[in-house]
């Protein structure tokens, strides 16, 4: 089931969900919450030993998706001019917001765009927006915020689009989960933009 936003609020308050920092009275809406662009973005260039072969990539920390993204996508800021956004384009970039799910919080999300970008052809994520239960919570320390979402940027339109710092870029759609986990999330982006992984 959908969260609303009093019970997003509400779920903020008691410790379910972490949003920091806390969003503003423009940011939400009925059934999600906005959040904004990082001035940091990534740009993938090729790899020296030419295609991407994660699907048989051992499971070798050296090998793994976060070691090709060190490798290959590195990071950029986006000016005071803005970053332009070229039609056919894809960049990586992260929202400000950083999240924590407490697994036994038993609220997972979906990262999804704005319908106001998506009319010029901004995509936000490219058939990936589960944000899982336990997401930014494999760091025990009871304060810690959480990890910034990564966004995958695409621009389909026939536009160039200006992409500014700050911006409303996603929104963030919270689930009840029927039933507590019983793992929180492990995965190779547990620890991103923690500045632990490449994907910081
Ligand atoms: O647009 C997105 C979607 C997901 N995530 C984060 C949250 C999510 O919990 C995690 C893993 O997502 P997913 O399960 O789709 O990744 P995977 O490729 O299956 O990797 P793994 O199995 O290691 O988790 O990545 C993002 O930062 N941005």
């Amino acid at each position: 089931m959908i969260l609303s936003d009093r019970e997003i609020k509400a779920a903020i308050k008691r410790g379910a969900i972490r949003l920091s920092p806390t969003p503003d009275e423009s940011m939400w809406s009925s059934t999600a919450v906005d959040l904004r662009l990082a001035p940091q973005i990534n740009q993938w260039k090729r790899p020296t030993l030419g295609g991407v072969d994660i699907p048989i990539r051992p499971a070798d920390e050296k090998y793994s998706f976060p070691a090709l993204q060190r490798e290959c996508c590195p990071e950029t800021t986006i000016t005071d001019q803005g970053y332009v956004l070229a039609a056919g384009k894809f960049i990586l970039g992260w929202t400000i917001e950083k999240i924590r799910l407490p697994h036994h919080s038993k609220i997972a999300a979906r990262v999804e765009g704005k319908s106001s970008l998506a009319r010029l052809g901004l995509g936000v994520h490219v058939t990936a927006p589960t944000i899982h239960a336990g997401f930014g919570d494999r760091t025990i320390p009871k304060d810690y915020p959480g990890n910034p979402i990564q966004l995958e940027i695409w621009n389909v339109g026939p536009l160039d689009i200006v992409l500014v710092s700050g911006m409303k870029i996603c929104q963030l759609i919270f689930e009840s989960v029927e039933g507590t986990p019983d793992i929180g999330y492990t995965g190779q982006f547990a620890d991103q933009g923690t500045g632990t992984s490449s994907a910081s």
